[in-house]
């Protein structure tokens, strides 16, 4: 489908105009005081995630020209074709249905081969996870993968600790630095342990030789009869089960090429968390993700929250032009949250070419960075407040916190009770204080700290000051679920596909990847040749001085 390009639209030019006009000096602390009814109407729910979209730039003109020009560049169209399988990853000829993989059963494209890995998957889940407890069962889990065949599960599982088996481990190996895996393997107990091998196709350099190294000790650790028992310890999750079984793996659970890498982790990918919390909670995951699909499909644009987020992230980056957005998840568990949206965003919209490979003229992706919530505030939050650069934040926060089946001493729930509320506060502070700001007028009337006395007032209240009117989001989840983590990923999933779809680039491929490792395969005889013919200067410098 050929659909105007974004900026080739007449609501582009009025956003300009609207931007000049209004948007440059649009004031928060402004809108909130002229509209009482700001926070309920420019709040929205979708299913499982509250958000409050009004601490954001923008006005009722600003999203009445949003929605024209999501109307222009006919993005309810373009959602019915992805959602109804065409091949909207042009580039690699691909349809792009990971919506399929958490459709019930009978519904949704390829629902028989879908329910088919899942139910097999499942009942070998469970197999596992009853064998746990046993004197020689599976106590470890080991899943060797990277970026797409990594990030998710190692998001989701600890975010869903409460839910996790208590007899079971899961180890994250990702980085073809040996530095990664040695420290696992050094805690593991070869007889107890289960390797999963994770790679869509299976060619993947640093999770190849990854699992080169963990057969290697395998077969040492294990001692007599390891050659045998390989097939019970090493399992592949795949779209290339002939190489894997090249590799010696025998269980093997396929997915297809139309599930993204980065979109992937509810798929066979999604192994591990469902080794971790059981295939109850696996299957609540995906419904929580189909709820969200729905919302997603069906809702009115002005009503549809990944397509609100999409359209904001394009008035940020385009018209504001702020280049990154910072995530706070107000709950521990979602520690990887930002690394995992750096791949699902970055990876996906980080292009400079619009469909037709031509260059274009507006910003893409922005960066996205973060860190849980209050570490965060102890980090990087002052250039938030008082940075020379404007930087969207998105909190996310979590009402009723849950830490799992085992009972808990009443002092320790009273403690844990007043740090929930404390974790809340902060969350709830921090949008507050980027929105207000300080005045120096204000910071002038504060006692100012003894020590700087010397420096005079005025100069001290300076340094106090805070410009304010620092917009940011809330998303709000009444409790981290199965299916409430679903839902929430499927959203960000969504919202991705929204500002690239307004974008007009192909958010499904990543081309970007592949110079890299080709330069590495043509380096890697270099580094133990010593050859530098044809090198530029740099290049040959640094790999003489690392150089064995
Ligand atoms: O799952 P694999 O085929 O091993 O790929 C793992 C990852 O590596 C690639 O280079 C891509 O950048 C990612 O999108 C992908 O998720």
């Amino acid at each position: 489908m050929h659909a105007p390009r974004c900026d080739q639209t007449p609501a582009w030019s009025a956003l300009a105009t609207h931007f000049d006009v209004a948007g440059r000096a649009f004031d928060l602390r402004q809108a909130f005081a002229q509209e009482p009814g700001r926070a309920a109407a420019l709040s929205l729910a979708a299913p499982e995630v509250h958000a409050d979209l009004s601490k954001n730039h923008w006005d009722a003109t600003t999203r009445s020209l949003l929605l024209q020009l999501a109307r222009e560049c006919q993005l309810e169209a373009r959602r019915a074709a992805l959602l109804a399988g065409e091949p909207v990853n042009h580039t690699e000829g691909r349809a792009v249905l990971h919506t399929a993989l958490r459709a019930p059963k009978g519904q949704g494209a390829f629902s028989e081969e879908v329910h088919e890995v899942l139910e097999r998957m499942l009942a070998f889940v469970e197999a596992v996870r009853a064998s746990a407890c046993e004197p020689d069962g599976i106590r470890h889990i080991v899943n060797i993968g990277i970026g797409g065949s990594d990030l998710g599960p190692q998001m989701v599982v600890p975010a869903l600790d409460a839910w996790v088996h208590p007899q079971i481990q899961c180890h994250f190996v990702s980085n073809v630095d040996g530095h990664d895996i040695v420290p696992v393997l050094r805690r593991l107990d070869a007889r107890r342990t289960l390797f999963i091998v994770a790679s869509k196709t299976f060619t993947t350099q640093e999770t190849m030789a990854n699992a080169e190294v963990a057969r290697a000790w395998f077969l040492q650790a294990y001692g007599e009869g390891a050659e045998a028992a390989i097939g019970r310890h090493f399992v592949a999750t795949t779209t290339n089960i002939e190489a894997a079984a090249r590799f010696g793996i025998h269980t093997t659970f396929g997915f297809w090429d139309w599930v993204g890498g980065r979109y992937s982790l509810w798929s066979a990918i999604g192994l591990p968390i469902a080794l971790a919390i059981g295939a109850e909670n696996f299957r609540a995951l995906l419904a929580g993700a189909h709820a969200m699909d729905r919302h997603f499909a069906s809702a009115p644009l002005e009503a549809n929250l990944p397509i609100q987020l999409g359209l904001l992230d394009v008035w940020y980056r385009n018209f504001h032009g702020y280049t990154s957005r910072s995530v706070a998840p107000y709950h521990q568990g979602l520690k990887r949250l930002p690394a995992y949206l750096q791949q699902l965003e970055m990876e996906s919209n980080g292009k400079c070419v619009d469909q037709d490979g031509a260059a274009l003229p507006y910003g893409t992706s922005p960066v996205v960075w973060g860190e849980a919530g209050t570490n965060g505030q102890h980090a990087y939050f002052q250039m938030l407040h008082q940075g020379t650069d404007v930087i969207p934040v998105e909190f996310i926060a979590v009402k009723t916190p849950e830490y799992g089946p085992a009972p808990l001493p009443d002092a320790v729930r009273t403690g844990l009770a007043d740090q929930h509320r404390k974790l809340l506060a902060n969350c709830l502070a921090q949008s507050q204080a980027l929105m207000q700001g300080k005045a120096t007028e204000e910071a002038l009337g504060e006692k100012a700290p003894t020590a700087s006395k010397s420096l005079g007032a005025l100069t001290i209240a300076r340094h106090r000051t805070f410009p304010g009117n620092r917009p940011s989001t809330t998303l709000v989840l009444e409790r981290l679920t199965p299916a409430s983590l679903g839902a929430l990923i499927a959203l960000y999933e969504h919202r991705v596909w929204a500002s690239g779809a307004l974008w007009g680039i192909n958010s499904f491929d990543q081309w970007g990847v592949e110079l890299g490792k080709a330069l590495c395969s043509q380096l890697l005889p270099r580094l133990a040749n010593g050859d530098i013919s044809g090198l530029d200067g740099s290049t040959a410098a640094l790999l003489q001085r690392l150089r064995h």
